[in-house]
Order: C-alpha cells, then sequence, then structure tokens
C-alpha cells in the first residue's frame, strides 16, 4: 500500500502554559499542505526497513514509522511488513513531516490488514506517538488546542490560494524551540481572529516561536520579510521553524528568488 503522507503548517501558535507534565498548551490552526514523502508498506516474510530521500538523524528502529508499527502489533497480530519511505519534507522544520508519516502508517496498516480500527482509536495511538500526529488523522484544516493533540475542525476559506514554503535548512529541534519560550495567555480566540480577512492577519495572527528564533537565526526574519515584499497577503514561521510560508492571493513562482533554499509551491485544498 502507497501512501502520500503531508506537511502541515500552523496559522497562528499561541502557547499559552507550561502543564506540570512538561508540555505547553498551545492553540494553534494547523492546516494541511501539499509538500509530501511516500510511503510503502508491504508484506513480506522478514521486517524490514528502507529510507531514501531526506537523511533522517536516529536509528532506524525509533523512525516513528516503525514505532507506529510496534504500537499496533502489541494489539493486533501484523505480519511482517516491509516499511519504504522516501522522505521529502525538510526535518526539524516545523512541518509536522515525521508525525504525518506516523499517522499515515497508522491508516495505512489499518487499511492493509483490514483491523477496522476506529477513528477514535486511531486518535489514541497518534497521541502515544507524538502532540502533532492526532492532527494528521483527520488531515483537515483544525484548530488544535491542549498539546497540539486536541482539535476540532475550522473552515477559514483558504482553498484555493496559493501557498509559497521556503526552508532555508535550519534544523530547529522541537524540545530546544519550547525552552526560548515564556508561556502566557493568548487574550483571544484564534477561531474568531482568524475570521478576519487574510490581508488583516499581519501583525494579530502569531507565532509565539518567532520572538526568540528570529533573534538567534536573523534569516528567517528575512525570508518573511521578502515573502511580504514578493506580495504575501500573509507571512509567517510554520511551528517551531525554520520554514517559513506565504499566503497569496494569486498563483507565485518564487523559486529564483529563494534558489539558495528549499522551496514548496501550490494551492491550497
Ligand atoms: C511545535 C509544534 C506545533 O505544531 O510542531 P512542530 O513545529 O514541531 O512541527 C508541536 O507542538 C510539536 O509537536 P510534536 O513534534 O509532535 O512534539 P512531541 O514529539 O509530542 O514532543 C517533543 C517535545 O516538544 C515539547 N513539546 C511538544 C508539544 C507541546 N505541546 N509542548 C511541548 O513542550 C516537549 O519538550 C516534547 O518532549
Ligand atoms: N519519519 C520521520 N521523519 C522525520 N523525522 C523523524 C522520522 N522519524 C523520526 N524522526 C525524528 O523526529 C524529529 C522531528 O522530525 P519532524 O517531524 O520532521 O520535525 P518537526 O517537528 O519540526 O516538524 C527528527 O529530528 C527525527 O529525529
Amino acid at each position: 500500500m502507497l501512501v502520500f503522507p503531508n506537511a502541515k503548517i500552523n496559522i497562528g501558535l499561541n502557547i499559552v502554559e507550561k502543564r506540570p507534565d512538561g508540555f505547553h498548551n498551545i492553540e494553534s490552526c494547523f492546516y494541511p499542505v501539499g509538500w509530501k514523502d511516500a510511503l510503502e508498506i508491504t508484506t513480506i516474510t522478514a521486517f524490514s526497513v528502507e529510507f531514501d530521500g531526506i537523511a533522517i538523524p536516529g536509528d532506524q528502529s525509533d523512525n516513528i514509522c516503525v514505532r507506529a508499527y510496534k504500537l499496533i502489533a502489541e494489539e493486533y497480530p501484523l505480519p511482517p511488513v516491509k516499511i519504504h519511505l522516501l522522505k521529502a519534507i525538510p526535518i526539524g522544520a516545523g512541518l509536522g513531516g515525521g508525525s504525518a508519516d506516523a499517522a499515515f502508517a497508522i491508516k495505512a496498516l489499518n487499511d492493509l490488514f483490514e483491523l477496522e480500527i476506529s477513528f477514535e482509536k486511531q486518535l489514541s495511538y497518534a497521541r502515544r506517538l507524538g502532540s502533532d500526529c492526532a492532527f494528521f488523522i483527520l488531515n483537515q484544516p483544525a484548530y488544535c488546542f491542549g498539546k497540539g493533540d486536541q482539535f476540532e475542525r475550522i473552515d477559514i476559506g483558504l482553498a484555493g490560494k496559493w501557498i509559497v514554503l521556503v526552508n532555508p535548512g535550519i534544523h530547529i529541534s522541537t524540545i530546544e524551540a519550547y525552552a526560548g519560550v515564556v508561556p502566557k495567555p493568548s487574550g483571544s480566540d484564534l477561531r474568531e481572529v482568524l475570521r478576519l480577512p487574510v490581508s488583516e492577519w499581519n501583525g494579530i495572527v502569531k507565532n509565539d516561536f518567532e520572538a526568540t528564533l528570529f533573534e538567534k537565526y536573523p534569516l528567517l526574519e528575512e525570508i518573511k520579510a521578502e515573502l511580504y515584499k514578493q506580495g504575501a497577503a500573509y507571512a509567517s514561521m510554520s511551528g517551531s521553524g525554520s520554514t517559513i510560508f506565504g499566503i497569496f492571493d494569486q498563483e507565485k513562482d518564487l523559486v529564483e528568488v529563494f534558489e539558495r533554499y528549499k522551496v514548496w509551491q501550490g494551492a491550497l485544498q
């Protein structure tokens, strides 16, 4: 079975409080985008994994796809599989690529072996693998809260708008990014704020990671400024960075402008 795990962006990201378990409660709109990996799961006589594309840090047995398989195999009699991942989504980039791989692995195993795992149970497996992971089970625009693992559907009418994602290749660890932020209540309801026209979001829809990370990596702020210079209606860092995205009213080709970096551009669904 061949599936294509996609990235997400965060439109607004409020880090509102530190929790007793060490995690943070956040408020954010997660929105799927078309930058994709390819993940193939097939039956085989002995379990194996193969990785192509961007090198993934860490041991193969720690790969989140392998962890997803092992988690489901604890409760369901799964045969051995071959997991083949072609990694294209930049890593440590605020795009949730690893979480997407895990969620799509859960869904693919469920479909391939007709396990009939309920949607709620798929969510609970996903939550055990990562805070961002449950969102990718639904994989629709959502207002996310709690650790980022609770969500409700949100319709902010971006379908058809053009998005450009720019990744300068700076790897930012999620733990490092959270450690640099002092949580504070957001003071407004992001769901309400996102009802404003996109062109009014600048300065109002904020990512709380930007302040510290822009200070540490000024290039990120420069990329954001360039996206506005190119006519973006709204631009922001995604998640814990380092990817910066711009939303445009019309199709825009910025590959040459950002030729030194990885760029993905396409229409929002
Ligand atoms: C920042 C966000 C925003 O969407 O995304 P990315 O930028 O990584 O894609 C997420 O909160 C990342 O979620 P995810 O990448 O799944 O994180 P996890 O694996 O659950 O946690 C990694 C580490 O990040 C910190 N963490 C994560 C989530 C959260 N709500 N509070 C935290 O403090 C914890 O230190 C945790 O040990
Ligand atoms: N399939 C995978 N794809 C990407 N990263 C993975 C994967 N499996 C495990 N990881 C680990 O998860 C970390 C975070 O990856 P990723 O989800 O791409 O970043 P981000 O949280 O910034 O979106 C990586 O540095 C890597 O060590």
